[in-house]
């Protein structure tokens, strides 16, 4: 176990510039989740932890030693890719075992297969043991690979994506098991992902990268309440984010979506100044009937473009103005929603937060 923290990191490949300033700490003991898109740099931040891609400047830290100069099997931490590197000819015990094998990290035999019995348990590989890996499904596989980092006594577990190659079900299990792992091991780990529902449920923090820098980092809480800018708005939640352009209005007003939105905010900004609303889908509200608008929501008349039922709740979008809004409601709630009818939706104006439409679409309020 081992704080890991990392001050500064670059790295350019060519013309890439692959990180551009990685700033991070990592508590010991904690479960941080790295979430960003394809190529922001995600991978590239575990290999330099790793030693496997030296930074060309910054400094990486694990338990408070500096490691530069380390070679890569010297620094205590076990990394897992999204390519999971197992030996096809061997099974999965002894693909599990080999690592336990290594002269730095031999482990008494029946030490060692108390531990693979244990790991192959939580990763639901028990039976598959005795057989090849070549023979094994790709999710299958995954989870050896799995198990032969976390087997490991390790100051650091890195996971690169580790359930990307499971199905829904089966990665929603295992999220629930690795957590039980982590808590169990209490090991420092890095997890990174580009699935926000992995980073929301797993991670005691997480951090949020684009264009090799951490434009965020916080609780769930934080992240989801109090989004950096548009960008982490945007990559959390399903259905996205609704963002409008709207302007600060005499009275302490917004108006959004040529005028069809408008709502009280207590934002302390000029008259005049333009702003992006944003609202998340969940916390719009279908007024029924005549039924008015609860303490502190405003109304907005809109009309239905389009209904999508999503399980046991429906996703509706709308035409407000000259925007359209998305809003997740009970499934009930929008049965009988043809395209056109007119429609009211409350738009609770605590829930409501305010971006710059310039400077990256940082939050301004609350
Ligand atoms: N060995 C390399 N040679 C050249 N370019 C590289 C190399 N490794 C990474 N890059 C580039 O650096 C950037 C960051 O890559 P990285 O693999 O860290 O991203 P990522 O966030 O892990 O993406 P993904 O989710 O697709 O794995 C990308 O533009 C990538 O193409």
């Amino acid at each position: 176990m081992a704080p890991l923290s990392l001050k500064g990191l670059r790295k350019s490949f060519g013309k890439v510039r692959a990180l551009d300033g990685i700033d991070l700490d990592i508590a010991d003991g904690e479960f941080f989740c790295l979430l960003g898109p394809s190529g922001a740099g995600k991978t590239t931040t575990l290999k330099a932890i790793a030693g496997l891609e030296p930074p060309d400047e910054g400094r990486v830290e694990i338990g408070g030693v500096d490691m530069d100069g380390v070679e890569p099997y010297d620094r205590g931490v076990a990394m897992c890719f999204e390519s999971y590197a197992l030996y096809p000819h061997y099974t999965a015990y002894d693909n599990m075992a080999s690592p336990l094998r290594s002269p730095r990290h031999r482990l008494p035999a029946a030490e060692a297969r108390e531990r693979i019995g244990r790991f192959a348990e939580l990763l639901g590989i028990s039976h598959l043991l005795d057989r090849n890996v070549g023979e094994l499904s790709n999710g299958q596989r995954q989870r050896v690979a799995l198990g032969r980092v976390l087997v490991r006594p390790a100051a650091a577990f890195l996971l690169d994506e580790p359930l990307s190659h499971l199905d829904a079900k089966l990665r929603q299990a295992m999220r629930a098991e690795l957590k039980t792992i982590g808590a169990v091991e209490r090991t420092t780990t890095l997890y990174v992902t580009h699935d926000y529902v992995e980073a929301l449920g797993l991670g005691d923090r997480i951090g949020v990268i684009r264009d090799g820098r951490i434009v965020q980092v916080g609780t769930r809480e934080q992240i989801w309440n109090e989004p950096a800018d548009t960008f982490v708005a945007n990559a959390f939640g399903k259905p996205r984010i609704n963002l409008v352009p709207g302007e600060i209005a005499a009275g302490g007003r917004l108006r959004a979506a040529d005028g069809a939105i408008d709502l009280p905010v207590d934002a302390g900004l000029a008259p005049g100044r333009a702003v992006t609303l944003g609202v998340r889908p969940r916390d719009l509200l279908l007024l029924r009937g005549d039924e008015a608008p609860p303490d502190g929501t405003a109304e907005v008349g809109a009309r239905v473009y389009v209904t999508e039922v999503l399980g046991r709740q429906s996703e509706v979008t709308v035409t407000a103005g000259d925007q359209r809004l998305s809003l997740v409601v009970p499934r009930e709630d929008a049965s009988g929603l043809a395209p056109e009818s007119p429609v009211r939706l409350g738009v609770p104006a605590g829930r409501v937060l305010l971006f710059d439409p310039s400077e990256g679409g940082r939050r301004l309020a609350p």
